[in-house]
């Protein structure tokens, strides 16, 4: 795998709880890349948490830093890169997710419901409605998703290994087509 990627970065993007930093992680320890968060790196950066950039800052200083993230982290290779959920929503930042292979995670959204009930890190989650903002996120944020490379949909019993596991055995027909 290594070796037919060929150092090639690779850019989880999807919505949020779909399970980009989870499998992230386990793709970059299979394949020896280095995994980098855009979200974490924000957070270091900025030393307050995406809570607090969103309250202090307000989303479009989040979105201009996510992107500046993205532009550093695009300069290097052999990378697992898990991307916040909003990253698709800048023109911009296509032009540096498509430096390497974009893999879209997709679950219902009845699964990230369950996943995100009970954590209010996510602020354009905290809503009385959760899966009505899902749902209106979605709906904007699918035409953007769907230019990845790779389309995953993911099932409830699939665990973050299975996951990890599969899109590894797909890379090799993506890598073939293009
Ligand atoms: N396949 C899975 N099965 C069960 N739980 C999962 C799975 N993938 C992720 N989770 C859990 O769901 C939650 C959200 O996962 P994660 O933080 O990886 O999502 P994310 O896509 O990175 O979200 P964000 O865009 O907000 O950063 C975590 O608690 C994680 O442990
Ligand atoms: O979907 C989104 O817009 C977000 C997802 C998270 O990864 C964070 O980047 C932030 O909470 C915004
Ligand atoms: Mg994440």
């Amino acid at each position: 795998m290594i070796d037919i990627l060929k150092g090639v970065n690779l850019y989880l993007i999807g919505m949020m709880g779909v399970g980009k930093t989870t499998v992230g992680k386990l793709i970059a320890e299979e394949i020896g890349y280095r995994f980098v968060d855009t979200d974490e790196v924000i957070v270091k950066a900025a030393g307050k948490s995406i809570n607090e950039i969103f309250a202090e800052n307000g989303e479009a200083e989040f979105r201009k830093l996510e992107g500046d993230v993205l532009a550093q982290v695009c300069a290097y290779t052999k990378l697992v890169v898990a991307t916040g959920g909003g990253i698709v929503m800048q023109q911009q930042n296509w032009s540096y997710l498509h430096h390497g292979l974009i893999i879209w995670l997709d679950s219902p959204i009845q699964i990230i419901l369950q996943r995100l009930a009970a954590d209010d890190t996510r602020p354009l989650l905290q809503d009385a409605d959760m899966e009505s903002k899902l749902r209106s996120l979605l709906e904007q944020r699918q035409p953007m998703y769907s230019q990845a490379d790779l389309h995953l949909i993911i099932s409830a019993t699939e665990t973050p290994e299975d996951i990890a596991t599969r899109i590894l055995a797909t890379i090799p027909s993506i890598l073939k087509q293009q």
